[in-house]
């Protein structure tokens, strides 16, 4: 039965960070449904756009504008149509946009939108939006949890953004997020004890963010941890990183760890890396235009190293092509506020999918309690999901969605395990 929306409004809210973003609020029926749009720190720059006023109030980052499209623009598009045809909404608001990045109504606009009638689509049918975006057998992802922040995300030397691990080893959903948790507790008693207190601040995605200097200061330490915790690194628990390492380039060269490298010394350099740690995962780690460099390391790591494209990708299907049909990398991480409508995104999806990439559904490091990215994980059965460290109610939200949802399928449950990461010897 169709049910058409009737209002669609819209406000402007706070994120992690304490900045505004975009909510959009959607009625169909009796039913009233809202999304929060997140927002990136470490932006690629092939990214739709977030559009921000520019003006005084919130230091030039409020969304008024945003909001004020949601609420006179895209509502014209969209009032009337059928809540539950989220692709033919989605085109709607593509074409009345107009612009190849959003740049007319702003992508945090659009995604508010798309992620709101996505879940009053699924509450109009009685299902929960897992369900509801797939109608197939569902894979509780394996979660990458940042435990330990550097470069944009928090103030220390150190220039790798994401240290993470990666419980892949347990049987459960509910087992790794345990797992994770007490890994997280080990790490930072380890890290209050070998550098004082101020090495437990957090950074912007709930992990620790201590005044380290360099990369393997930091592995080592997450090793301790995992052991301290009494797992086994390389068999219950794997390590994970996200370079962002356009956040560390500049003229042809990386600066991190003391060093200045170019783009086949960075490789050396994580091949070193993946040598001495359990690296199940490394994103972007060359900048977000070098597909050359990534496809080389392709050849060389990507039978035992998982190579995401976050800035590289953009969850955009015409450079997901090109990176494919260059095997640069062999993962797509998939974040719906890149691209800007959950459509867009799971095409990008069923792209990477069908052509052998693996994908890692992402939260952004300005969060809110939103919880879909939890539920589109689940929808495509990619088995992986990164959505900070396991603390933070921004963070736990999604994690603690994926319990429930566990917890619901009861026999049905799968949990990706290792099988996320088959495709590596
Ligand atoms: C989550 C990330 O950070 P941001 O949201 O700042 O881009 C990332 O780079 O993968
Ligand atoms: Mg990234």
């Amino acid at each position: 039965m169709s049910s058409p929306i009737t209002r669609v409004w819209a406000r402007e809210v706070l994120d992690s960070r304490g900045n505004p973003t975009v909510e959009a609020e959607i009625t169909a029926g009796k039913d009233c449904v809202s999304a929060i749009a997140p927002s990136g720190a470490s932006t690629g720059s092939h990214e739709a756009l977030e559009l921000r006023d520019g003006d005084a109030r919130y230091n030039g980052k409020g969304v008024m504008k945003a909001v004020n499209n949601v609420r006179f623009s895209i509502s014209k598009v969209i009032e009337g149509m059928d809540v539950q045809n989220l692709k033919a909404i989605d085109n709607a608001m593509i074409s009345a946009d107009g612009t190849p990045n959003k740049s007319k109504f702003g992508a945090n606009a659009t995604v508010a939108v798309s992620l709101a009638v996505a879940k009053a689509g699924a509450i109009s049918k009685g299902v929960e939006l897992h369900e509801y975006l797939s109608p197939g057998s569902y894979i509780l992802p394996v979660p990458m949890m940042n435990i330990l922040n550097g470069g944009k995300h928090a103030g220390s030397n150190l220039k790798i953004q994401e240290f993470m691990i990666s419980p892949a080893g347990a049987a459960t959903f509910a087992d790794a997020l345990r797992m994770g948790a007490e890994v997280y507790h080990e790490l930072k008693s380890l890290l209050k004890k070998s550098y004082g207190v101020s090495a437990i601040n957090i950074g912007d995605e709930g992990g620790f963010a201590p005044a380290l200097d360099t990369t393997p200061e930091a592995m080592n330490i997450i090793m301790d941890a995992i052991e301290g915790a009494g797992y086994a690194p390389g068999r219950d628990v794997y390590m994970a990183m996200d370079a962002a390492a356009s956040e560390f380039y500049a003229d042809g060269s990386y600066t991190l760890d003391g060093k200045t490298l170019n783009a086949g010394e960075l490789v050396d350099f994580y091949a070193d890396l993946s040598r001495s740690y359990p690296l199940i995962s490394l994103e972007d780690p060359v900048m977000e235009d070098d597909f050359e460099t990534m496809t080389e390391m392709t050849k060389k790591l990507g039978s035992k190293l998982q190579l995401v494209g976050d800035d590289l990708f953009v969850t955009n299907t015409e450079r997901l092509r090109r990176g494919i049909e260059a095997d640069a990398g062999n993962a797509l991480l998939l974040k719906v506020n890149q691209i800007g409508t959950v459509s867009e995104a799971i095409e990008a999806a069923e792209l990477a999918l069908k052509s052998n990439y693996a994908v890692m559904v992402s939260h952004r490091s300005g969060e809110s309690e939103d919880t879909s990215i939890a539920d589109i994980a689940v929808a495509l059965g990619c088995g992986q999901i990164k959505t900070g460290a396991p603390a933070r109610g921004e963070r736990t939200s999604k994690y603690n969605r994926l319990l429930r949802i566990e917890e619901k399928l009861g026999q049905s449950a799968k949990y990706a395990g290792k099988s996320a990461f088959a495709a590596l010897k």
